[in-house]
């Protein structure tokens, strides 16, 4: 079999999507997802102009060794846009493995390691009281795990709160917004949050909740410790971790679990806070890290340390990357919970889907592949929108993480 063809497909159907599709000699098709939110066209130019010529004539059977050729061969290693590119490329390649096989992706990756995959729904509001309305309507609907974010006294607009509520859309115009932030305001009123969401619904649902970069070690510690009463699921990027050996000091404060790495994009970014065990879930995704075949090294390291996966997925990842992440999400051993938003409908129309959600549970459906493909003539009507994600400052004009 040879890689007879790739092209890079870019739409937007209320939100930009970059997919790589790659064709056999044989007519076999396959999908990969290469997304990242605000720089879309670098990952696509990578893509076209660089990965692209690379891959015409190669066997597309020979998943590890492409990828190991993209990864070695670009002598740049890692960063978003190489590993998204190398991602969409390794998540095809799997795709038309599981084809040519006749198989659901996840028999191909190990078989069936549970009945289908818990994911978590966000729920936020302008207030405490609207986001407990918010989460209860997500209850409601059977999710056994919900994130719940909320509007904070005195800043104008927070991370995680939005006007859409069965999804967030933080890339919300064709120049950075600009957000006001304070960890004082945060740190006094997120705990309040808590107490009431278990005041309300008890102990038995999973709560979550992300902080989203924002908090020195110290800090971190300080949110951990004040939400123990309200035995959180985990709590999410509450420092950057560009510097891992910070988690120390959070470890060392708090039992609040600890899950982080949504913008991790290879095993070296994870190493330290795996092998120390500073951290309880790992974040990383398919289309950011690399595709199936890295995500699993990344799997298999955290799982001899006792750290659980927890795959991003937000509205920023296409349905073909959240279809490879059920997959895998329905094999791999150490599972901890899949980032579930709905995508709007114009996007479910481009991209059809074989997965589905039940009862809190996602399942990837049994169609050979990854089970996801793409309308391309409905694609070509929704062309590229430049959109970033906002920028932050303090409340005295300093650049700060968003
Ligand atoms: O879903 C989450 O946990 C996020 O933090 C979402 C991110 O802000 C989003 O994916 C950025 O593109
Ligand atoms: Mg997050």
């Amino acid at each position: 079999m040879k890689i007879r063809s790739a092209k890079v497909i870019v739409t937007c159907p209320g939100r930009n999507f970059v997919t790589l599709k790659i064709e056999t000699d044989e007519g076999l098709t396959g999908l990969g997802d290469a997304t990242l939110n605000g720089r879309e066209l670098a990952v696509a130019s990578y893509l076209t102009d660089h990965v692209i010529p690379c891959l015409i004539g190669r066997d597309p059977q020979q998943v590890e060794d492409i990828w190991q050729y993209l990864y070695r061969g670009a002598y740049w290693r890692g960063g978003p846009v190489t590993m998204s590119a190398i991602a969409a490329v390794d998540t095809a390649l799997w795709d038309i493995k599981a084809k040519a096989a006749g198989m659901p992706l996840y028999q191909l990756l190990g078989g069936r390691s549970r009945n289908g995959v818990m994911v978590y729904g966000h729920a936020n509001g302008a207030d405490i009281s609207e986001t407990v309305d918010e989460v209860a309507k997500f209850l409601d609907l059977g999710y056994k795990a919900v994130r719940a974010q909320c509007g904070i006294p005195g800043l104008p607009s927070t991370y995680g709160v939005s006007r859409d509520k069965m999804f967030y859309e933080p890339a919300d115009a064709d120049l950075p917004t600009e957000n006001v932030w304070s960890s004082e305001k945060y740190l006094d009123h997120v705990p309040q949050l808590f107490e009431r969401l278990r005041e309300k619904f008890g102990f038995g649902p999973h709560l979550l909740h992300d902080a989203h970069h924002r908090l020195t070690p110290i800090e971190a510690a300080r949110l951990g410790k004040s939400l123990e009463p309200y035995r959180l699921f985990w709590m999410e990027d509450v420092t950057p971790a560009e510097n891992q050996a910070a988690f120390r000091t959070i470890r060392q404060h708090t039992v609040t679990p600890i899950a982080i790495g949504e913008i991790f994009n290879t095993l070296w970014q994870c190493r330290t806070l795996i092998e120390e065990g500073l951290i309880d879930y790992i974040r990383a995704t398919v289309v950011h890290a690399g595709g199936i075949t890295h995500l699993r090294r990344i799997a298999t390291l955290a799982d001899i340390h006792h750290v659980r996966t927890g795959c991003h997925g937000a509205t920023d990842l296409s349905p073909v990357c959240m279809g490879a992440a059920l997959h895998f999400d329905t094999w791999v051993p150490n599972f901890g919970i899949q980032e579930y938003m709905t995508h709007t409908e114009e996007t479910d129309a481009v991209f059809p889907h074989s997965y589905w959600f039940e009862d809190g549970y996602l399942h990837p459906g049994d169609a050979p592949g990854h089970g996801v493909d793409i309308d391309e003539e409905l694609a070509a009507k929704y062309p590229y929108s430049r959109a970033y994600l906002p920028v932050n400052r303090l409340e005295d004009g300093t650049m700060y993480n968003w």
